[in-house]
């Protein structure tokens, strides 16, 4: 038996309440973006990716709109320096995008890092040390003094190296571990970092805090990034950051609670790629923002496009279900999902178009490059009638009667229950018109006439049994006559209790459907429709249909 006790651990505290963050309610501008795909998303892949794969992704980061771009631990493998040489010595960074470098504090690495960004037209020069309680005593052995110690050394060693460089350089120190440390400590070592920097407004520094593994709730890492940002020396020229990773599955919410607590600047992934269970997703803390109407300044406007290029280079996949982007995030299947969002998008081009209310959908699928066609609304045997009409009126512009569409949502449900599988567009079109059109096991109409005394007379000729007999009747109308023919003939019921038309195509060769419902004598309602050029013909097919079905049921 596992005990669950050993984990009863605790978390870290800051000394004085900081709980202003929770009266605020919006995120109300974006944050810097920073993404670390190439860093710490590709330091976790099974198989980092190559150079050529890293400049692709590369020039899709920038697509994307990121302005600050961490490329890589260069001291770390050939290929990592490689391709900071690469992109500064083949011009490849546009004007307002800076690369950023990620280096231990240790001599022999700073000085590698500083050889693989000379010459970069700017960069942000990044270092870190553990400064967590269970990292001083495990890992490195060494007092709270002497871990501050490695903190002093490595920011005093950035500076002297850009300054002997006399290039552009940013510097962001990390407290790593930072949720492991003590709030009171953490802040001990940055403003111990920060006085060596002496930031400016004019080159501010980056004191980045990292959820390196999540320990808490994220209301705990909110109030302990507010200490820092209340704390920080010099804050006016510092840029909090944050950089969560997904341990708890809360990386998204310490992000977000973490930017109401004053953070500017967020490191992230695509899709949450990175370290264990990942960093946080920038994918999904964007589209957030762009779902409260406030300007993500990411754009997302091709997710599919975006999501083939990620799974293609990183050999990761993305759940089916992953916010905003999985294949099924706007799919509906249950009836009265698709029914409420039928619903709602007819009423949304009704009453005003400007604003995005739609039950069910967070945000319009087309936003992020999807379709209604095949990703809103789906059919299984879960599926409604609402969804069934939505889709032959979307895909095929027929726009089933309200009185036919429990009938004919059955008759979809059924056939995908039966074979357990989702129907396709024009695999409900298919049963539509296998059930209602030119349905004739009884009876066939092979002529019709006319003549309009005394309202309308009709002849009908019709085929049953291998006898054609001709009938005669009278009616207020040509669909009412037939239909009085067909009860004359069969001795039958055929009531119209249903009847709608409308052209399927715009245009000279533009044809009708005619939706017709009958009351048969059991009393039930029988459907049928017809398509035809001539209006009239539509209707005398579709009453044939619903006359055959009723005599067959
Ligand atoms: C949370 C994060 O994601 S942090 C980033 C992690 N990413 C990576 O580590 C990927 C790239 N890293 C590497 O390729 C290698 O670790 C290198 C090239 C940087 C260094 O390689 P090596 O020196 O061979 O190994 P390693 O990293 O294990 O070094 C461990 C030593 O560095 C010390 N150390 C580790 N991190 C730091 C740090 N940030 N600052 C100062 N010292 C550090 C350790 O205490 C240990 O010291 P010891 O030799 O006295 O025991
Ligand atoms: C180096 C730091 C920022 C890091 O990657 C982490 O703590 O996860």
């Amino acid at each position: 038996m596992f005990d669950y006790r050993q984990y009863k651990r605790g978390y870290f505290m800051p000394p004085v309440e900081c709980n202003d963050w929770v009266k605020k309610e919006y995120i109300d501008k974006a944050p810097v973006w920073c993404s670390v795909d190439l860093r710490d998303g590709n330091q976790a892949l099974v198989e980092p990716m190559s150079l050529d794969e890293k400049l692709e992704f590369f020039n899709k980061l920038i697509k994307v709109g990121f302005k600050e771009i961490e490329i890589g631990f260069p001291a770390a493998s050939e290929t990592e320096y490689e391709l900071c040489r690469t992109l500064i010595e083949k011009n490849m960074i546009p004007d307002d995008v800076t690369i950023q470098v990620l280096t231990q504090a240790r001599p022999h690495i700073i000085k590698k890092t500083f050889e693989a960004v000379k010459g970069a037209p700017r960069a942000i020069v990044h270092v870190y040390n553990s400064t967590s309680l269970a990292q001083r005593e495990q890992v490195f052995r060494k007092s709270k003094e002497e871990i501050k110690q490695i903190a002093i050394e490595g920011a005093k060693l950035l500076k002297e190296l850009a300054e002997a460089d006399g290039g552009n350089f940013l510097f962001e120190y990390s407290p790593e571990s930072f949720t492991g440390t003590e709030p009171e400590y953490a802040l001990e070592v940055c403003n111990a970092v920060i006085d060596i920097w002496q930031p400016t407004p004019d080159k501010k520094c980056i004191i980045n805090l990292p959820a390196t593994v999540e320990m808490s709730l994220p209301h705990v890492f909110a109030s302990q990034v507010e200490y820092m940002s209340k704390n920080l020396h010099n804050r006016e020229n510092v840029v909090v950051s944050l950089h969560p990773h997904n341990d708890r599955g809360t990386g998204v919410a310490d992000a977000e609670l973490g930017m109401l607590a004053g953070a500017d600047r967020i490191e992230g992934t695509l899709f949450g790629n990175g370290e264990r269970t990942g960093n946080v997703d920038i994918v999904n803390l964007a589209m957030n923002m762009y779902a409260q109407g406030v300007d993500p300044e990411l754009d997302f406007s091709n997710m599919p496009e975006l999501a083939e290029m990620f799974e293609r280079l990183t050999q990761m996949k993305i759940d089916d279900r992953h916010p905003y982007c999985g294949k099924l995030v706007f799919a509906a299947f249950s009836g009265s999902h698709q029914d409420a969002i039928s619903k709602g998008m007819h009423y949304r081009i009704e009453q005003d178009p400007s604003k995005w209310t739609v039950p069910y959908l967070p945000i319009n699928p087309e936003d992020v490059g999807r379709t209604y066609d095949s990703d809103v609304i789906r059919i299984n045997s879960q599926s409604g009638k609402g969804g069934v009409a939505y889709v032959l009126e979307h895909n095929y512009g027929m726009i089933i009667p309200k009185a036919m569409r429990e009938d004919l949502g059955y008759a979809v449900k059924d056939v995908s229950d039966v074979n357990h599988k989702e129907l396709a567009a024009d695999e409900v079109l298919e049963i539509f018109e296998r059930r209602y059109k030119k349905f004739t096991p009884v009876f066939k109409i092979s002529e019709v006439h006319f003549k309009q005394i005394d309202g309308i007379q009709t002849e009908v000729t019709i085929e049953a049994d291998g006898k054609t007999t001709v009938v005669e009747a009278g009616g207020n109308g040509r669909l009412d006559a037939v239909s009085n023919a067909l009860s004359k003939h069969f001795g039958k019921p055929c009531d119209v209790i249903c009847y709608e038309e409308h052209s399927l195509k715009q245009g000279s060769d533009s044809s009708a459907i005619a939706y017709v419902g009958i009351k048969g004598d059991d009393g039930k309602e029988y459907f049928g429709i017809g398509i035809d050029h001539d209006i009239i013909r539509a209707s005398i097919d579709a009453v044939e249909s619903a006359m055959n079905r009723s005599m067959t049921e």
